[in-house]
Formats: C-alpha cells, sequence, structure tokens
C-alpha cells in the first residue's frame, strides 16, 4: 500500500507534485491545521504530515496519530510540533534548515531600512495626500553598529548583508566560533557589549528556555539610547511590554517585528505605536523561500517514507539513502540482541556498552544504539521506540557507552550489547550473515550460532549427559515442535547454554517443568 501524506498548511503545491511523482498519495487541505479536532479526526489515516507554522502538533493530535512515521517542517522552528510527544510516539520530526533563510535575512535587512527611513509611516502619509516632507527624517546606516543576537544560518546572512551596507557588525552568540566570526567580518561580542554599542539590534536565536526574554527590561535598559530593534526570529525573545514602555519614553527609538509572543497576533503591545513596523510572520514568505522548502520537505519525507534514509531530523541521526539498505539489518540486529538483553535482565539497569566492531562499525552506529536501547527497554516499558529510546533511557539514569573499534574475531561485522546492574553484567553479541539475517553469536562468553525467531527458550544448564534427551523429549510431550535448536558450552562438563526455536508460545507450565529438570540453572521463554 502506498504511503498517503496529509499537508495540513499553506504549502507551495510543488510539494504535492513531489509526492505524487514518488508514488506518495497526498491530501493537500491548506486550512485544515487551523482546525484542531477535524485534524485529531483524520490523523490516524496518514504515514506522514507536510506543515508549516499554522498546524499545532499537539499530544492530543499525536496520539490519535496511529500510522504517522514522520512529520515534515517546511521551514525551520519546530515550536509548533511537540517534540516529546512525537519522540515518545516514534515519530521523525524533520525540519528545512536553510531553504528560507537568505529570505528570512533579507525581511530583517528590509525591516531595519523600513525603521531607518520610517517607509511604511511615509507611505500611508504620502498615500493619504499629506506630503510631510519635514514630517520624516532618517538615519543613515552606513558606518553604524548592527547587533546581531544569534549569528547560525540567518544571522550569518544578516551579518554578511551588514558588512555589505558598510554596517560595523557585531555579534553575541556563545556558539560563534572566533574563526567563523572572522570570516564573515564580524566582532565576537558578549551581550553587555552589544547592548551597550548596537545602532540596530536584531535577533536570530531560537526561542529557548535561555533566549526567552533575552531582551528583558533589564537588558532593553541596558541599550544605547536611540537603538532601533528588530526581530524576524520567535515572538517571546523580546519583553513586548517593557519594549513598548522603553519606545513610550524614546529610549529605543524603532522596533521592527515580524514575530510576536502570540501568533496570530490580533493584539500586542506594540501595536499602534507611531515607531513601530509590523509584519505577520512574513520572515519566510517569498515565492523563491516557499518552493525551496515545500520541494525540500516533500522530497526529505519520500525519502524516509520509500527508502527509510532520515534527513534534518531534529529527532534522530541521518541517515542517507545509500545507508539506509546496508543499516538495516544491523538495526533489526541491535533491536533484538537489546530486546534479548532486557528479557534476560529483572532488576534495574545501569549501564548499557554497546560495541561495534568491523565493518558495522563505519556505519551510523548512534540508529544503531537507539534501535538496541529500544529493543532493551521494550520489556519493561511496551511506549518506548527506536526514536525516544536514548531520551527513555536518560530519564531512567541509564548510562548509554558506545565503543566503535576494528574487527578482532571471526566477524566482519559484531555488535554486543552488556548490560550492567547492581548484580550482573551479561553481554550478547551477533552479526549478520550475507543472507542479511541477524544471528546471535555469542552469549555472556559462551558462542553459539541460532537465528532468532518469534518464539524461543532459553537454557543455562550444566554441561552433562542426558540434559538434551529430556528437555527435547518435554518439549514434544507438550506438543511444542522444535524449529532450531542451537547449544553452546564454555568447557567440558562446564556451564552450557541451549537455545531453542519453537513454533507457538511457550506455556508457563512447560517453562517450569523446563526449569524443574535436572542440571538447569534457569530457563526464560523469550519473543522476538
Ligand atoms: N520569521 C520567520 O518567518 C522565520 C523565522 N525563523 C527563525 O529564525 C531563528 C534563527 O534561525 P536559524 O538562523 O536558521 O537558526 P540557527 O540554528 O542556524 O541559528 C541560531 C543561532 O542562535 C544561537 N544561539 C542559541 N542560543 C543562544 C543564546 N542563548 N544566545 C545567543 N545565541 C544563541 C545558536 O548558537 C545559533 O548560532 C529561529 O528561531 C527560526 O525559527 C526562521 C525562518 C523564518
Ligand atoms: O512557514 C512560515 O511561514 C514560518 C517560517 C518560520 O518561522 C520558520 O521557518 O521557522
Amino acid at each position: 500500500m502506498a504511503p498517503r501524506v496529509l499537508i495540513s498548511d499553506k504549502l507551495s503545491p510543488a510539494a504535492v507534485q513531489i509526492f505524487k511523482d514518488r508514488g506518495i498519495e497526498v491530501d493537500f487541505q491548506p486550512d485544515l491545521g487551523k482546525d484542531k479536532d477535524r485534524l485529531a479526526e483524520i490523523i490516524g489515516q496518514y504515514d506522514g504530515l507536510a506543515i508549516r507554522s499554522a498546524t499545532k502538533v499537539t499530544p492530543k493530535i499525536l496520539q490519535k496519530a496511529d500510522r504517522l512515521k514522520v512529520i515534515g517542517r517546511a521551514g525551520i522552528g519546530v515550536d509548533n510540533v511537540d517534540l516529546p510527544a512525537a519522540t515518545a510516539k516514534g515519530v521523525i520530526v524533520m525540519n528545512t534548515p536553510f531553504g528560507n533563510s537568505i529570505t528570512t535575512a533579507e525581511h530583517a535587512i528590509a525591516m531595519m531600512f523600513a525603521l531607518a527611513r520610517e517607509i511604511p509611516a511615509a507611505d500611508a502619509s504620502t498615500q493619504a495626500g499629506k506630503w510631510e516632507k519635514n514630517r520624516f527624517m532618517g538615519v543613515e546606516v552606513t558606518a553604524k553598529t548592527l547587533g546581531i543576537i544569534g549569528c547560525g544560518n540567518i544571522g550569518s546572512i544578516v551579518a554578511e548583508r551588514g558588512v555589505g551596507l558598510k554596517m560595523k557588525v557585531i555579534a553575541f552568540d556563545p556558539f560563534l566560533s572566533v574563526e567563523r566570526a572572522l570570516d564573515l567580518g564580524v566582532e565576537k561580542v558578549e551581550l553587555d557589549d552589544l547592548l551597550a554599542r548596537a545602532d540596530f539590534i536584531t535577533l536570530h536565536t531560537p526561542l529557548t528556555e535561555k533566549t526567552k526574554n533575552i531582551l528583558s527590561a533589564q537588558n532593553i535598559a541596558k541599550t544605547k539610547k536611540g537603538v532601533r530593534i528588530i526581530n524576524c526570529a520567535r515572538g517571546g525573545l523580546v519583553d513586548e511590554a517593557a519594549l513598548r514602555a522603553a519606545l513610550d519614553s524614546k529610549h529605543v527609538a524603532g522596533a521592527a517585528f515580524d514575530v510576536f509572543a502570540v501568533e496570530p497576533a490580533e493584539q500586542n503591545p506594540l501595536f499602534g505605536h507611531p515607531n513601530v513596523v509590523c509584519t505577520p510572520h512574513l520572515g519566510a514568505a517569498t515565492n523563491e523561500a516557499q518552493e525551496n522548502v515545500a520541494l525540500q520537505v516533500a522530497e526529505q519525507m519520500s525519502d524516509y517514507l520509500l527508502t527509510g534514509a532520515i534527513s534534518n531530523a531534529v529527532n534522530f541521526p541521518s541517515i542517507t539513502a545509500e545507508e539506509a539498505p546496508k543499516l538495516k539489518p544491523f538495526i533489526e540486529l541491535a533491536e533484538k540482541l537489546g530486546s534479548f538483553a532486557g528479557q534476560l535482565t529483572d532488576t534495574d539497569i545501569k549501564t548499557v556498552h554497546i560495541v561495534y566492531e568491523g565493518a558495522v562499525a563505519d556505519q551510523k552506529v548512534k540508529a544503531l544504539t537507539s534501535a538496541a536501547v529500544a529493543g532493551l527497554l521494550r520489556p519493561m516499558l511496551s511506549e518506548v521506540n527506536v526514536v525516544s529510546a536514548p531520551t527513555v533511557a536518560k530519564e531512567r539514569g541509564i548510562v548509554i557507552e558506545e565503543t566503535t573499534r576494528a574487527a578482532t574475531g571471526d566477524y566482519d561485522s559484531l555488535i554486543t550489547v552488556t548490560v550492567v546492574t547492581d548484580t550482573l553484567e551479561r553481554a550478547i553479541s551477533g552479526t549478520v550473515f550475507a543472507d542479511g539475517r541477524p544471528r546471535i553469536v555469542n552469549i555472556k562468553g559462551i558462542n553459539v550460532d541460532a537465528e532468532f525467531a518469534p518464539s524461543m527458550i532459553y537454557v543455562t544448564n550444566e554441561d552433562k549427559p542426558g540434559f538434551i534427551g529430556r528437555f527435547a523429549g518435554l518439549l514434544g510431550d507438550a506438543g511444542l515442535n522444535i524449529a532450531t535448536f542451537a547449544l553452546g558450552r564454555d568447557h567440558l562438563g562446564g556451564d552450557a547454554i541451549a537455545l531453542v526455536a519453537v513454533d507457538g508460545t511457550v506455556p508457563a507450565e512447560v517453562l517450569g517443568k523446563v526449569q524443574a529438570l535436572p542440571q538447569v540453572k534457569a530457563a526464560r521463554a523469550l519473543v522476538f
């Protein structure tokens, strides 16, 4: 069955065509995003959801999204998606990190000029027939100081444009390297320095706990008198009431805002001030940017739904279309090794150590680790999945360690999952043979060669004669057909293991009888 995608926002129709061309069924309902109840009603029919900013993907909607595998944001900010809820549900959330950056940077520059020359007010006055030539007296931007808060993709483009306009550009961004600042022709400064020196301040950070109200009343008070402030990033970065007060007192000469604490902004403290210019979140609104992000999101979502390739996911490592098929059997192996370990572990897990040896070490081991941890936790927590596993493990205080190294033994690729609890340490290794099927090759240091099967019995026993006959006879008497039988031991007469695939589930009383056999130390029924 072809995957189905819902587009619930005003995306360029270019996206619809891409989905169709890729053989994906697409439902384009550009106004649906505003109707939360209707979206919740129908979301269960789709494998993918493509959005801009109008659709709010809430936990309630995700709860109903039983088929949903991917949410694609045609744009940058994913703050309209409840990421923890999407992750918990195993839904990949992707964005298009560069498609609208130039357009948004250009909007910030346009807003700067709109403020410098009061273009909107002059336009309104002129068209009202007033010809107020003496009312409007602007400022030049040349040689003025442009302070950029957040010098990432968009901030860097604004910086380059600022340098081109012969401005002195300074930037506050804890993650901006000195080399990058030099490349951009920008002086890297601390926030207080920027506030004190900038004639224009433009914000380009995401909204986080750290950046919320980064221009607070206190910080606005530290700015240079006559400063002009531009926000084309996210509402909430500036305390709007405090800014209004600073505009009223004429400490701040002007403010140009594209984004607001509450959107759609029908009322706002900034509205109505003569030195304020507002646009309705138009930063990304050019044909070029919308075409870019729509094409990109449709390609990315199609890749994921059709091939498993992941790009620009904000809650999972990237996997290319070439890597995806190679990774697939190892994802299955990692998940099953984790599941094996999880089903054997009854006490609190402290640490999981995953060793990747040989060719597999060159693959995307982060994705494999997520799969192993998901498999490990699933016997204890039914809600965990490959996307959410690392977060869930972290919440439970489980330390995840990863090691990659060259092959040391007989296998081209080997994955070993070691689980450490307060009382034991248990390691299970596996590989993928040329047939693409995952195999268990070592349990607790004992070599075996077993395929995973839906229903298995794992026995640890003393290596003494008579066990196999009694064990097989017992299963036969219980009507349980043995599909495969794998044995291993550490040394003659020492510790032995049996890993048996059976047809059908293992009744508890049969397991009890196995457990009661002489020489048996422990017996477990496992499901994969
Ligand atoms: N108005 C609009 O329509 C649009 C708005 N945006 C918004 O613009 C913002 C920037 O987007 P990009 O440049 O693509 O993001 P980005 O991730 O490339 O850059 C953000 C920068 O902010 C910096 N940063 C993070 N925390 C900081 C802090 N506490 N102080 C100072 N700097 C900090 C980061 O180091 C990074 O360099 C985002 O919020 C995005 O959602 C993006 C596109 C369109
Ligand atoms: O899609 C839009 O119009 C908003 C763009 C935006 O805010 C973003 O990409 O972060």
